[in-house]
């Protein structure tokens, strides 16, 4: 397990009240996180995936193209997942995410203040913050308004070159001690998934287990059921 320095155990009495202790936890679902680049064929390939089983969230992260770019290839993207009831979340950008009425943002720590998220996007909006493997920053999101926390790497990923790699403990006290929902990301397969959904992550989030799946992408969200449906340590 990861040894954490005094620092990152700083705690505000104020955060602390807001969060209280644990309560009872939904099962962990699926956080779908698009490929890094797609064109307009990727509109099919989405809803097989989601009409391949249950999917809480997809996340349209595409790396190294601007906001309009982005913009034209989100329109049917966020149609399929609405007409499926599944959050429709942008990646990196608050911006986007308002001109886009996105059902959420997810900000890593250089992308934006989830306190500027929250003014800009209003209350409804989902607000989700990269922590990496810290506590403290887990912490300082909460305290910052975000509704869930993502923890990770927890396996290497061929999606990013990640350079923070967590452990799944982390995923335990942070569901012991926090309320707040935590996301497992980095790759995460079906066939290694088991130990975070046991140690209590609310959501996976998972893109080449899924996209790159030998049988195509619906096989990808459907191998996923059968590790969503067991139980964890601390529902
Ligand atoms: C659910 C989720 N967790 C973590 C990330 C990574 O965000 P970030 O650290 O900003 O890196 P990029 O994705 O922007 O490369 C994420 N996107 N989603
Ligand atoms: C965005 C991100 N942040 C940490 S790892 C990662 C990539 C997730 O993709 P994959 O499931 O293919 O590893
Ligand atoms: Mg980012």
């Amino acid at each position: 397990m990861t040894d954490f320095t005094d620092d990152e155990l700083k705690i505000s009495p104020d955060f602390a009240a807001q969060f209280g202790q644990p309560g009872f936890r939904p099962a962990c679902q699926l956080y779908l996180i698009s490929p890094p680049s797609i064109d307009v064929r990727f509109a099919d390939s989405l809803a097989a995936a989601l009409d391949a089983g249950k999917v809480a969230a997809f996340q349209l992260r595409l790396k190294g193209i601007d906001d309009h770019a982005i913009a034209a290839l989100a329109e049917p993207l966020q149609r399929i997942c609405a007409e499926r009831d599944v959050a429709f979340i942008i990646n990196d950008s608050i911006g986007l995410a308002k001109r886009l009425g996105a059902d959420g943002v997810h900000l890593g720590q250089g992308d934006g203040d989830p306190r500027d998220a929250r003014a800009q996007l209003g209350p409804k909006v989902q607000i989700g913050v990269t922590c990496h493997d810290s506590r403290h920053l887990a912490m300082e999101a909460g305290e910052a308004g975000a509704d869930y926390v993502a923890f990770g790497a927890f396996y290497p990923s061929t999606t990013k070159d990640a350079r923070h790699f967590a452990d799944p403990a982390l995923l335990g006290w942070w569901t012991t001690v926090f309320e707040l929902p935590c996301v497992a990301i980095g790759g995460i397969t079906a066939e290694n998934a088991a130990p975070l959904v046991a140690a209590g992550a609310d959501f996976i989030a998972v893109s080449s287990a899924v996209w790159q799946h030998p049988d195509g992408p619906a096989a990808g969200v459907a191998a996923f059921a059968e590790v969503l449906g067991q139980s964890r340590t601390s529902a």
